[in-house]
Protein backbone atom coordinates (compact mmCIF):
# COMPACT_ATOMS: atom_id res chain seq x y z
CA UNK A 1 0.00 0.00 0.00
CA UNK A 2 1.32 3.58 -0.78
CA UNK A 3 2.42 5.30 2.57
CA UNK A 4 1.88 9.18 2.66
CA UNK A 5 3.69 11.40 1.52
CA UNK A 6 4.22 12.62 5.17
CA UNK A 7 6.38 9.19 6.36
CA UNK A 8 9.27 9.70 6.47
CA UNK A 9 11.97 7.29 5.13
CA UNK A 10 14.69 8.54 7.35
CA UNK A 11 14.69 10.71 10.23
CA UNK A 12 17.30 14.25 10.24
CA UNK A 13 17.53 14.91 14.21
CA UNK A 14 18.93 18.22 14.97
CA UNK A 15 20.68 18.32 18.14
CA UNK A 16 24.12 19.60 19.55
CA UNK A 17 24.48 16.52 22.12
CA UNK A 18 25.99 13.63 21.68
CA UNK A 19 24.70 12.24 24.51
CA UNK A 20 21.22 12.23 23.26
CA UNK A 21 22.12 11.48 19.95
CA UNK A 22 23.51 8.07 21.02
CA UNK A 23 20.39 7.33 22.78
CA UNK A 24 18.40 7.62 20.02
CA UNK A 25 20.56 5.78 17.61
CA UNK A 26 20.38 3.23 20.22
CA UNK A 27 16.88 2.79 20.87
CA UNK A 28 15.58 3.66 16.97
CA UNK A 29 17.91 1.38 16.05
CA UNK A 30 16.81 -1.24 13.55
CA UNK A 31 12.76 0.58 13.57
CA UNK A 32 14.26 3.95 11.34
CA UNK A 33 17.38 4.92 9.85
CA UNK A 34 18.84 7.96 11.82
CA UNK A 35 21.04 10.94 10.05
CA UNK A 36 22.38 13.73 12.24
CA UNK A 37 23.09 17.54 11.72
CA UNK A 38 24.29 19.39 14.73
CA UNK A 39 23.29 22.90 14.43
CA UNK A 40 23.01 25.44 17.71
CA UNK A 41 18.96 26.26 17.32
CA UNK A 42 17.88 29.38 19.28
CA UNK A 43 15.41 27.90 22.51
CA UNK A 44 12.48 30.71 22.96
CA UNK A 45 10.69 30.76 26.45
CA UNK A 46 7.69 29.30 27.57
CA UNK A 47 5.83 25.85 27.80
CA UNK A 48 8.19 22.88 26.53
CA UNK A 49 5.38 22.29 24.19
CA UNK A 50 5.61 26.05 22.58
CA UNK A 51 10.16 25.74 22.86
CA UNK A 52 9.83 21.72 21.00
CA UNK A 53 7.65 23.62 18.15
CA UNK A 54 9.57 26.71 17.27
CA UNK A 55 12.52 24.24 17.77
CA UNK A 56 11.13 22.17 15.30
CA UNK A 57 9.82 24.99 12.50
CA UNK A 58 13.76 26.47 13.21
CA UNK A 59 15.28 22.88 12.62
CA UNK A 60 12.98 22.65 9.06
CA UNK A 61 14.16 25.99 7.84
CA UNK A 62 17.89 25.52 9.08
CA UNK A 63 17.81 22.72 6.35
CA UNK A 64 14.88 23.52 4.16
CA UNK A 65 13.72 19.89 4.55
CA UNK A 66 12.09 17.26 7.34
CA UNK A 67 13.63 17.19 10.77
CA UNK A 68 13.29 15.52 14.02
CA UNK A 69 14.37 17.23 17.25
CA UNK A 70 13.84 16.96 21.06
CA UNK A 71 13.55 19.42 24.08
CA UNK A 72 14.51 17.63 27.62
CA UNK A 73 13.15 18.86 30.92
CA UNK A 74 13.35 18.20 34.58
CA UNK A 75 11.04 19.35 36.49
CA UNK A 76 10.67 20.11 40.27
CA UNK A 77 7.58 19.83 42.40
CA UNK A 78 8.40 21.88 44.89
CA UNK A 79 9.24 24.33 42.51
CA UNK A 80 5.57 24.58 40.05
CA UNK A 81 8.14 22.42 37.33
CA UNK A 82 10.55 25.09 37.40
CA UNK A 83 13.75 24.43 36.16
CA UNK A 84 11.77 22.63 33.37
CA UNK A 85 13.49 23.52 29.92
CA UNK A 86 15.95 26.07 31.51
CA UNK A 87 17.29 23.02 32.99
CA UNK A 88 20.60 23.29 30.83
CA UNK A 89 21.22 26.40 31.93
CA UNK A 90 21.10 25.94 36.27
CA UNK A 91 23.28 22.58 35.67
CA UNK A 92 25.65 24.81 33.36
CA UNK A 93 26.08 27.07 36.33
CA UNK A 94 25.81 24.30 39.66
CA UNK A 95 27.38 21.48 37.56
CA UNK A 96 25.88 17.80 39.06
CA UNK A 97 27.87 17.85 42.24
CA UNK A 98 25.56 20.75 43.57
CA UNK A 99 22.39 20.39 41.42
CA UNK A 100 20.98 19.10 44.23
CA UNK A 101 20.85 22.25 46.39
CA UNK A 102 18.41 24.00 44.80
CA UNK A 103 15.92 21.66 46.66
CA UNK A 104 17.89 21.67 49.96
CA UNK A 105 14.93 24.28 51.55
CA UNK A 106 12.14 22.01 50.49
CA UNK A 107 10.95 18.48 51.57
CA UNK A 108 9.49 17.62 48.94
CA UNK A 109 12.41 15.98 45.81
CA UNK A 110 10.00 15.19 43.30
CA UNK A 111 11.37 15.35 39.96
CA UNK A 112 10.05 14.54 36.71
CA UNK A 113 12.02 14.15 33.51
CA UNK A 114 10.07 14.97 30.59
CA UNK A 115 11.38 14.67 26.96
CA UNK A 116 9.31 16.06 24.05
CA UNK A 117 10.05 15.12 19.96
CA UNK A 118 9.03 16.80 17.53
CA UNK A 119 8.85 15.97 14.01
CA UNK A 120 8.52 18.43 11.49
CA UNK A 121 7.81 17.83 7.74
CA UNK A 122 9.32 20.79 6.24
CA UNK A 123 8.97 24.74 6.57
CA UNK A 124 5.60 26.07 7.46
CA UNK A 125 4.55 22.62 8.48
CA UNK A 126 3.17 22.16 11.86
CA UNK A 127 5.32 19.75 13.87
CA UNK A 128 3.87 16.98 15.33
CA UNK A 129 4.90 16.26 19.31
CA UNK A 130 5.99 13.03 21.43
CA UNK A 131 6.17 13.60 24.75
CA UNK A 132 7.57 10.96 27.39
CA UNK A 133 7.72 11.71 31.29
CA UNK A 134 9.76 9.75 34.36
CA UNK A 135 8.59 10.15 37.69
CA UNK A 136 11.76 10.45 40.07
CA UNK A 137 13.62 12.31 42.40
CA UNK A 138 16.43 14.99 42.83
CA UNK A 139 19.61 13.48 44.58
CA UNK A 140 22.94 14.04 45.33
CA UNK A 141 24.94 13.12 42.33
CA UNK A 142 25.98 9.30 42.31
CA UNK A 143 27.13 7.66 39.20
CA UNK A 144 29.38 8.98 36.08
CA UNK A 145 28.82 12.54 35.32
CA UNK A 146 29.24 12.31 31.31
CA UNK A 147 25.68 13.03 30.54
CA UNK A 148 23.77 15.84 32.20
CA UNK A 149 21.48 15.76 35.09
CA UNK A 150 21.55 11.59 34.79
CA UNK A 151 23.56 11.35 37.82
CA UNK A 152 21.48 13.64 40.11
CA UNK A 153 17.80 11.62 39.04
CA UNK A 154 17.00 8.86 40.81
CA UNK A 155 14.41 6.44 39.72
CA UNK A 156 13.36 3.54 41.80
CA UNK A 157 16.53 3.80 44.02
CA UNK A 158 18.97 3.89 41.31
CA UNK A 159 20.05 7.11 39.23
CA UNK A 160 20.15 7.69 35.64
CA UNK A 161 23.67 7.34 35.57
CA UNK A 162 23.72 4.10 37.93
CA UNK A 163 21.98 1.90 35.56
CA UNK A 164 23.02 0.29 32.75
CA UNK A 165 22.25 2.54 29.36
CA UNK A 166 19.94 -0.11 28.14
CA UNK A 167 17.93 -0.45 31.44
CA UNK A 168 17.88 3.56 31.03
CA UNK A 169 16.16 3.30 27.88
CA UNK A 170 13.43 0.96 28.81
CA UNK A 171 12.57 3.13 31.50
CA UNK A 172 13.52 6.74 30.36
CA UNK A 173 11.15 9.93 29.45
CA UNK A 174 13.62 9.69 26.31
CA UNK A 175 12.23 6.05 25.57
CA UNK A 176 8.61 6.56 26.06
CA UNK A 177 8.60 9.43 23.98
CA UNK A 178 10.41 7.45 21.87
CA UNK A 179 7.93 4.61 21.71
CA UNK A 180 5.01 6.84 20.97
CA UNK A 181 7.26 8.03 17.96
CA UNK A 182 7.64 4.41 17.16
CA UNK A 183 3.94 4.17 17.41
CA UNK A 184 3.09 6.93 14.91
CA UNK A 185 5.48 5.68 12.46
CA UNK A 186 4.39 2.53 12.61
CA UNK A 187 0.64 4.31 11.59
CA UNK A 188 1.57 5.44 9.22
CA UNK A 189 2.93 3.16 6.88
CA UNK A 190 -0.38 1.34 7.11
O1 LIG B 1 18.56 11.97 29.50
C1 LIG B 1 19.19 12.90 30.03
N1 LIG B 1 19.90 12.73 31.18
C2 LIG B 1 20.60 13.71 31.74
N2 LIG B 1 20.68 14.97 31.23
C3 LIG B 1 20.00 15.19 30.09
C4 LIG B 1 19.24 14.20 29.46
N3 LIG B 1 18.69 14.72 28.34
C5 LIG B 1 19.06 15.99 28.28
N4 LIG B 1 19.86 16.28 29.34
C6 LIG B 1 20.45 17.60 29.65
C7 LIG B 1 21.18 18.25 28.51
C8 LIG B 1 20.89 19.72 28.72
O2 LIG B 1 21.75 20.22 29.75
C9 LIG B 1 19.47 19.71 29.25
C10 LIG B 1 18.42 19.69 28.18
O3 LIG B 1 18.51 20.81 27.33
P1 LIG B 1 18.23 20.61 25.76
O4 LIG B 1 18.13 21.96 25.16
O5 LIG B 1 17.11 19.67 25.56
O6 LIG B 1 19.54 19.82 25.27
P2 LIG B 1 20.88 20.31 24.55
O7 LIG B 1 20.90 21.81 24.42
O8 LIG B 1 22.02 19.67 25.22
O9 LIG B 1 20.77 19.66 23.12
P3 LIG B 1 19.90 20.16 21.84
O10 LIG B 1 20.89 20.64 20.83
O11 LIG B 1 19.15 18.94 21.37
O12 LIG B 1 18.97 21.26 22.30
O13 LIG B 1 19.35 18.49 29.97
MG1 LIG C 1 19.30 22.83 23.68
Amino acid sequence: MASSPAVPKHLNFITGNKNKLAEVQAILAGVIELTNQNIDLVEIQGTVEEVTTDKARRAADAIQGPVLVEDTCLCFKAMNDLPGPYIKWFLLSLGPQNLHKMLSGFDDKSASAVCTFAYCEGPGHDPVLFQGRTEGKLVESRGSTVFGWDSCFEYEGLTYAEMEKAEKNKISHRGKALEKLKGWLAEQVQ
